[in-house]
């Protein structure tokens, strides 16, 4: 789409502004799922407020968050919060990373860019690393690119390769890292063959090496840069099914989950590490999507940096899978070019002297934020704009699933009745985070506490005359079992239930009201087939706007 160039908001002819400010609120990763049996942890917690918001006739309906509705390459591919966030902050359906990535490879227009141009050099002499997750959950990265830009890599000339892999378990099964690691080095005995020297060099599991995000703990990118680049680590191996294998303790009373392993370094028969970053070498991380390789490309980009000590910064070509902030322009150099975003609910609501105000906690701060402003970060206008980040615990997010949902609650009350907006716009982030672990009780118990929240919080929104629109970015909590294919039954093993962490297909629910919606509006039904690009055009509506005309069509009658 072009980006629009007149930004004048229009009132809407038949809606005026409200009295009040609009609450938007996001409940990240608390789907609608149709299975509604003891694995889900929506429809198993105890949600009073949402069970009646369900009630309210033509207030509530499901959005479509997953796949080509929200821009992603298939229907089989779950929602995720960046492509969610990005859809509902702009209105517009956007071709996502991981189609973008899938077009240049197909086309191999990948291999030609100014990104790959740049690595190119270093395949003669020099080692062409590949640093990223190792899964197929197609919300970061797929193995299947991986194993494309690989083979690529060898057919045109790299003589060195080395793969620095994050162990996943979050977006697919607990335990699948093993399988992504053979596949892996299926590939790299296929280039072995044809001489070309490829090998594992060091990993970890994502939740604890190298993917933080939102710097909410930096010293997990110091692991990760410590066993990438520097060769250093707690534990070294021979090989990497031995390190994951050895890693996970799958025989003991805890096993250690992929998302959750160590650090490791692979050695040679010398016991030296047989893939540290040097001076000249090709960096490539492979991850298309942003949030949790922006602190990484900080680390190997960034002259002055000071957020760890990096020992020793080596000089490199450096390329990310796509540039993962267009406003740092960080990288500098990339594969693909990313998503072009314009003309985002925020900068119109800037650009139209609104107010507003956004709050979530660390793990989803840039959710509200950078993703919904078409990845963009800082404020389109500071004056009107206020975004206020409640910084997360760093323990595993079961082991505290209130996490700061009381936090953010009180955060959003007192901006309601502060009179000071036009918008709140805030994000729970619990139903996602804690679902990730797989912990069911835990699940349960946090999605009952952010339904509480919400209940006083559309209290406030009645007390000062308010509109809400309560929604979600894709579903998780719930579904927290694996199922069988066909009768979805959950797979036991041994006795228990396979946890499922990752996202689900699930569409969310959408909820509207408040003492200030005059009755009458309803959402219309015309559009069953409606996704989460349709949420921003009914927020403009809400306040008393027409959307503007690129956005998707409103879901109000
Ligand atoms: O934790 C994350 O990075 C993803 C899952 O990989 O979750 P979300 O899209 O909800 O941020
Ligand atoms: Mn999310
Ligand atoms: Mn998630």
């Amino acid at each position: 789409m072009a980006a629009p160039t007149d930004f004048t908001l229009k009132p809407h002819p038949t809606i005026s502004k409200g009295e009040g400010p609009l609450l938007v609120c996001v409940l990240d990763g608390f789907g609608e799922n149709k299975i509604k049996d003891d694995y889900n942890a929506v429809h198993v917690a105890e949600t009073p407020c949402t069970d009646a918001l369900r009630a309210v006739p033509g207030r509530f309906r499901t959005l479509k968050a997953h796949g080509t509705a929200v821009g992603l390459p298939s229907d089989d591919d779950m929602g995720n919060s960046e492509v969610g966030h990005n859809a509902l902050g702009a209105g517009q359906l956007i071709d996502q990373g991981a189609a973008l990535v899938d077009k240049a490879l197909a086309s191999g227009s990948i291999f030609s860019g100014e990104g790959w141009q740049y690595v190119s050099p270093a395949f003669g002499a020099n080692t062409l690393h590949f640093i990223g997750l190792l899964s197929d959950g197609g919300v970061h990265s797929r193995t299947d690119q991986l194993h494309g830009c690989v083979r690529g890599a060898a057919e045109r000339g790299a003589k060195r390769i080395r793969l620095h892999i994050l162990t996943d378990g979050r977006d697919v099964p607990d335990g699948s890292s093993l399988k992504f690691v053979e596949e892996l080095e299926g590939v790299l005995a296929e280039l072995q063959a044809k001489g070309c020297d490829a090998k594992i060099a060091s990993g970890g599991g994502r939740m604890g090496v190298t993917m933080d995000r939102y710097e909410a703990d930096w010293n997990i990118v110091k692991k990760g840069w410590e066993a990438h680049v520097l060769g250093e680590a707690p534990h070294y191996f021979k090989d990497a099914h031995t390190a994951i294998k050895t890693l996970r303790k799958d025989d003991s009373e805890k096993p250690v989950s992929d998302q959750w392993l160590d650090p490791f370094v692979i050695v040679g028969e010398d016991n030296a590490p047989v893939g540290t970053v040097q001076d000249g070498d090709a960096v490539v991380i492979f991850n298309f999507r942003a949030d949790r390789v922006i602190e990484l490309s900080k680390a190997l980009e960034y002259a002055e940096f000071d957020k760890f000590d990096r020992k020793r910064w080596p000089q490199t070509r450096f390329v990310g899978m796509m540039q993962y902030d267009g406003d740092l322009k960080l990288p500098t150099n990339y594969l693909v070019p990313p998503p072009a975003i314009s003309g985002t609910s925020g900068e119109f609501l800037a650009k139209n002297g609104q107010r507003t105000f956004v709050c979530s906690e660390t793990q989803k701060f840039g959710h509200v934020t950078f993703f919904w402003n078409g990845n963009r970060s800082g404020y389109f206008d500071e004056e009107l704009e206020t975004y206020v980040e409640i910084p997360s615990d760093t323990v595993p997010f079961n082991e505290a699933p209130d996490m700061k949902a009381r936090e953010i609650c009180e955060a959003g009350k007192a901006a309601l009745r502060s009179g000071k907006y036009d918008q709140v716009r805030i994000n729970f982030a619990n139903p996602d985070m804690v679902g990730h672990t797989g912990d069911l009780a835990a699940t349960v118990h946090c999605c009952a506490l952010v339904d509480q929240c919400v209940k006083e919080l559309l209290e406030v929104v009645d007390e000062v005359k308010g509109r809400f629109l309560v929604t979600a970015d894709h579903g998780n909590a719930d579904d927290m079992a694996q199922r069988d294919k066909k009768t979805k039954a959950p797979l036991v093993q041994e006795g228990k239930v396979v946890s499922l962490t990752s996202h689900t297909l699930a569409p969310v629910p959408l909820f509207i009201g408040g003492a200030g919606l005059p009755a009458d509006i309803k959402l219309r039904d015309d559009l069953p087939e409606a996704g989460l690009g349709n949420v921003a055009a009914t927020v403009f509506n809400l306040m008393g706007f027409e959307a503007p005309s690129h956005m998707q069509p409103t879901l109000l009658a």
